[in-house]
C-alpha cells in the first residue's frame, strides 16, 4: 500500500506540531522517520494511523483520502515502545486477540495456524504458552509485533519499538525486523530518535526538525551529502571547525578545503572522526588521548587553533598522548555560518 501526505499540518493549542509535510511512501518501502524529541514524528505517525486528525493537508492510501476510511478500516498495523500486552493472556492469545476481535471472521483452526505461523517467523516458538511476565523484554516486542502482523496489514507503523531495550537486543531486533520486511514486503514507517537504528535499517530516511522535513533520501545520501549543519550535528560524531570561505576556498590554519558553492565569509566545517588523517601536514596539534577500539584507534587531539577534534586511524599507527604532529581534512561538509 502506498501512502501520500501532501502538506499536513497539526496544531496543538497554539503549538503548530506538524508544519505542512509532504511525503510519498511507495508501497513495500521501509522508511524511518528520524529527528530529535518534539520534532512531530510520532504525530505523523498516529495521523496516519487515524488516531489524530491533520488540521489541514491530505493523508492519502493509495488512491484514496484517509480521511474516508474509518480506522478500523485503514489495514494498519501498529507498535508502540512501551506496547501492553495483555498480562492475563499467554502469548498465543495475545497475538490472536485482532483476529478474534476482527470483523474478518476466522475459525478456531485457521487462528492457531496463523498464530503457530507467527509464533514461528517471530523466533517464540515454545513460548505460545507463557504470560508476558515471562518472557524477556525482547520477546514482548516480537509478541507485540506479531499481534500486529497477524490481522494483515497493509502498512505496518512502529513507533520507536525497540526504544526500551538494551543496545545489543536492539541491534539484533533491528537488523531482524529488516529480515521479516524483506520476506513479507509490507509498507512500513518507523518512528525513531536513534541514527544508527534509522541508517540501519530503512529504504529512506526523513529528517524531521521542528515539525518540517529537513532532508530525506537513502542512507547514503544522507550520509554523504547531508543538506544543513544540523543534518550533520544530528547524524552525530562529526568534529566542527570554524574556518573562513573566500572564493569556494575554506582556509583553516595552511590548510585549505575545497568549498564549492559556499558563499564568502565565516563558514562551519564538519569532519567525521574517520575524515580527518594523522598527518605529517595539516593542522598542527597534540594528542591529547589514544583510545583504543577492536578495529582501529580513535585519537583525541588539541588543534593549535583552540579546537578538539578527534579522528580514526589503523589500529597499529604508533601514537602516543602528548605526541605532536599535524591533522588533515580528507572529506568535509561546509555550510556557512548562520548569522
Ligand atoms: N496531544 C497533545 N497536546 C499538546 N501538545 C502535543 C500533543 N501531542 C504532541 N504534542 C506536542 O507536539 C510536539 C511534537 O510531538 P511528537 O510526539 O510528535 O514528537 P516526537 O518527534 O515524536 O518526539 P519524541 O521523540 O519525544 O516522541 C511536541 O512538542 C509535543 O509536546
Amino acid at each position: 500500500m502506498k501512502i501520500k501526505l501532501d502538506r499536513v499540518e497539526k496544531t496543538f493549542d497554539t503549538f503548530r506540531a506538524v508544519r505542512g509535510v509532504s511525503l510519498n511512501i511507495e508501497s513495500g518501502e521501509l522508511v524511518a522517520l528520524l529527528g530529535p524529541s518534539g520534532s512531530g514524528k510520532t504525530t505523523i505517525l498516529r495521523m496516519i494511523a487515524g488516531l489524530e486528525y491533520a488540521d489541514a493537508g491530505h493523508i492519502y492510501f493509495g488512491e484514496q483520502d484517509a480521511t474516508e476510511i474509518s480506522v478500523a478500516n485503514r489495514g494498519v498495523g501498529f507498535v508502540f515502545q512501551h506496547y501492553a500486552l495483555f498480562p492475563h493472556m499467554t502469548v498465543a492469545q495475545n497475538i490472536a486477540f485482532g483476529m478474534k476481535v476482527s470483523k474478518t471472521r476466522r475459525s478456531k483452526d485457521e487462528i492457531n495456524l496463523r498464530v503457530a505461523e507467527l509464533l514461528d517467523l517471530m523466533r517464540l516458538k515454545g513460548l505460545g504458552e507463557r504470560f508476558p511476565a515471562q518472557i524477556s523484554g525482547g520477546q514482548r516486542q516480537r509478541v507485540a509485533l506479531a499481534r500486529a502482523l497477524a490481522v494483515d496489514p497493509k502498512v505496518l507503523l512502529l513507533d520507536e519499538p525497540f526504544g526500551a531495550l538494551d543496545a545489543n537486543v536492539r541491534r539484533e531486533l533491528r537488523r531482524w525486523l529488516r529480515e521479516i520486511h524483506d520476506e513479507l514486503g509490507i509498507t512500513t514507517l518507523f518512528v525513531t530518535h536513534d541514527q544508527e537504528e534509522a541508517l540501519d535499517l530503512a529504504d529512506r530516511v526523513v529528517i524531521l526538525r521542528e515539525g518540517e522535513i529537513v532532508q530525506h533520501g537513502s542512507p547514503y545520501e544522507i550520509c554523504r551529502h547531508p543538506n544543513s549543519a544540523f543534518v550533520t550535528r544530528f547524524l552525530g560524531d562529526a568534529n566542527r571547525l570554524e574556518v573562513r570561505v573566500h572564493n569556494g576556498v575554506a582556509h583553516i590554519a595552511d590548510l585549505r578545503i575545497a568549498a564549492p558553492g559556499c558563499i564568502d565569509g565565516p563558514a562551519e566545517l564538519y569532519a567525521r572522526p574517520g575524515d580527518l588523517a594523522w598527518d605529517g601536514k595539516g593542522i598542527a596539534a597534540t594528542v591529547s588521548r589514544v583510545i583504543d577500539r577492536p578495529g582501529s584507534r580513535r585519537i583525541v587531539a588539541d588543534l593549535d587553533t583552540g579546537e578538539t577534534v578527534e579522528l580514526d586511524v589503523p589500529p597499529d599507527v604508533p601514537v602516543n598522548a602528548k605526541d605532536r604532529g599535524a591533522i588533515a581534512v580528507t572529506r568535509a561538509s561546509i555550510f556557512p555560518l548562520a548569522m
